[in-house]
């Protein structure tokens, strides 16, 4: 089961026709001189699930911020298709305003983007049901739980429909039955959607689960050490989460996490 997964010794090269995403010798140094990230070569193909792993620190959310153009890197280049305008990211607060509805934090990114009133109605509408949210829209953050604000922060990523989804371990403060339904919802939106997707997570078990394609980073300055593609039929359900192949996925790239982690540690 486990020849599926082909660990690479390091990814990309320059963008290639299909790639929603290029990064190209990307590093990152922090003003008091903290090397965050790099060098980093990675592509990502338009349409697939790739999880960043990596050790808390490595850079990981950096690389995010770089690709979604809220930081700029130090040296080298990044290319999305389509553009900044294409991305959509979800942080890991839902960092939702608290005096604004559902509603009102969902069509945010419209408004800031000045689409015109009469499509911000039926685009808001469009997304809380995408995410099963249509019900709640007039309630205010206080009232909904850590789930559902997390799925309205994802509403306000997909309302402006981009092609490429940016999300920075969204589901590590939520409870583990509302982050595995919240995985398999995750999943199936994906699967409707084809849209492009980074998932940032520091646990093995959420990356085998979700991606298609788990990219392990060293400590920082976080490279990437190894790649596994985990192939498995999808649509990919809880009887793959508790699958003999789910576990030994699950083991392989843990040990490749540690063989990055060792590699950190004699950088330094
Ligand atoms: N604005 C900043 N100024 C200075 N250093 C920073 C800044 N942002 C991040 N860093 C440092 O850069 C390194 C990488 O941070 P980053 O948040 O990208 O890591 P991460 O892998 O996402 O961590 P975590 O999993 O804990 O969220 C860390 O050592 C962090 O302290």
């Amino acid at each position: 089961m486990i020849e599926h997964a082909t660990a690479l010794s390091a990814a990309g090269t320059g963008p290639r026709a299909g790639d929603a995403v290029s990064l190209k010798g990307v590093t990152k140094r922090y003003d008091r001189g903290v090397a965050a990230l790099g060098p980093v070569d990675f592509n990502v193909r338009s349409g697939d699930f790739v999880s960043l792993l990596g050790p808390s620190g490595c850079g990981k959310s950096t690389a995010l911020r770089i690709i979604a153009g809220l930081s700029d890197p130090t040296s080298g280049t990044v290319c999305v298709a389509g553009g900044r305008r294409s991305i959509g990211f979800v942080f890991q607060e839902p960092t939702l305003m608290p005096w604004a509805s559902v509603r009102d934090n969902v069509a945010l990114p419209l408004k800031l983007t000045h689409r015109p009133r009469a499509d911000i109605g039926g685009c808001v509408e469009a997304a809380l049901a995408r995410v099963g949210l249509a019900e709640f829209a007039a309630a205010y953050p206080r009232e909904l739980s850590g789930g559902m604000r997390m799925r309205a922060s994802l509403a306000r990523a997909l309302v402006t429909d981009p092609d490429v989804l940016l999300m920075d371990e969204p589901f590590a403060a939520l409870d583990e039955i509302t982050r595995f339904r919240l995985n398999n919802d995750l999943l199936a939106l994906w699967r409707d959607l084809r849209k492009t997707v980074i998932f940032v997570t520091h646990s093995v078990f959420e990356s085998v689960y979700l991606a298609r394609r788990v990219v392990v980073m060293t400590p920082r300055p976080g490279r990437i050490s190894a790649e596994y593609c985990i192939d498995t039929p999808e649509p990919r359900d809880e009887n793959f989460r508790t699958s003999a192949e789910y576990g030994a996925y699950c083991r392989e790239v843990s040990a490749a996490l540690s063989l990055a982690m060792g590699k950190g540690a004699r950088r330094r």
